[in-house]
């Protein structure tokens, strides 16, 4: 790219960044994971896979730190645009390692001091938000696959996705309070947004009993269902195939604009994606996006973002 009519200090500025941009740009997601295993079935689609079958895909330390790693990692890959997450074996997740629950009440028993204690508690609690978290900070579009089982931190989890498909067999538990806790990775600050029910979220978080497919579908918790978990992944990469070959500036400039705008006032949103779109607007996209509407162009192809 050339910048003809740029002051020298701006110039300067612009190839420091656009080296550091290469940089960045040259890091796929490469990274191998213990936990999780990471393909790319299609150009532009990855699919992230809970990875840890014998043990109904648990969530032990190693897990959370990678699910947030992958996840920023996948932010920053704009050979990304989309990500398929599910999980492999029986079932999607059977929520948090009890062994992880005994590693951390091992290191609490290490100190005797309550302030002490509390900072150990207060920061894996923070680290294991984070991770959840970090789903739904990453601009790429999240589309969860459950099949049968998805259990405590597995809610948390698919709560921070954008899009949530299951298979019939499949069941959803907020099991937190059956392990005498109140939930605290995110669970019950997203569901309440994703169901529009408040009654029924608070009979499913105060009982922890368990919720079916169909009524999973009926309360708008998944948008789909599907007869078993071959057809689910076959059509859910459909769908992400789909998002892949729209412009990477519209898709992820509306996922960041639903979950602002879910967080703050219609005005605030409206404010929001103005100034979003002040720049935004600027970019070839729009303009090679609405000129292949014009001229009923099937492939317009986008530049990697
Ligand atoms: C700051 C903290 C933030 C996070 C909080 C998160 C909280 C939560 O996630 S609460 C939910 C915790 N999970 C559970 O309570 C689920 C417990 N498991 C089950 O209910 C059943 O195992 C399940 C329905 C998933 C499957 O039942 P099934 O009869 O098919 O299998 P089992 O024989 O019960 O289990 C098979 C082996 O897996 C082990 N296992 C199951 N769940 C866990 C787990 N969460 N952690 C570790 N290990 C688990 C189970 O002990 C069996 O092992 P083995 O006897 O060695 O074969």
């Amino acid at each position: 790219m050339t910048v003809p009519a740029l002051s020298k200090p701006v110039s300067v500025l612009l190839n420091i960044c656009q080296k550091k941009f290469i940089k960045l740009a040259a890091m796929s997601s490469k990274t191998a994971y213990e936990t999780l295993s990471v393909s790319v079935p299609h150009e532009f689609v990855y699919h992230v896979t809970l990875n840890r079958p014998d043990k109904l895909n648990a969530f032990n330390r190693t897990m959370w730190f990678e699910l947030g790693n992958c996840f920023n990692e996948l932010n920053e890959d704009e050979e990304c645009r989309v990500i398929v997450l599910s999980g492999a074996g029986r079932l999607f997740t059977a929520g948090i390692d009890f062994a992880n629950l005994m590693e951390v009440s091992t290191l609490i028993a290490a100190q005797d001091d309550v302030a002490r204690r509390a900072k150990i508690i207060n920061n894996f609690i923070v680290k294991y938000q984070d991770s959840i978290t970090s789903l739904e900070l990453c601009k790429k579009p999240v589309l969860a696959a459950v099949h049968s089982a998805c259990i405590g931190a597995g809610i948390n989890l698919i709560t921070a996705a954008d899009i949530r498909y299951c298979t019939k067999d499949a069941w959803f538990q907020v099991k937190e309070v059956d392990i005498g806790m109140a939930a605290d990775v995110g669970v019950l600050q997203r569901l309440p947004k994703v169901v529009g029910s408040d009654s029924l979220v608070r009979e499913l978080c105060y009982t922890a009993r368990k919720m079916h497919a169909d009524e999973a579908l009926n309360c708008g918790l998944v948008s789909r269902v599907f007869e078993n978990k071959e057809k689910m992944i076959e059509e859910t990469l459909k769908v992400a195939e789909s998002i892949a070959s729209k412009s990477p500036v519209a898709v992820q400039g509306t996922k960041t604009s639903l979950v602002y705008s879910r967080d703050h006032s219609v005005q605030d949103g409206l404010d929001h994606i103005a100034n979003w779109n002040q720049l935004m607007l600027l970019s070839e996209d729009f303009a090679e996006a609405t000129m292949g509407q014009i001229n009923k162009e099937k492939n317009v192809k986008f530049s990697k973002l």
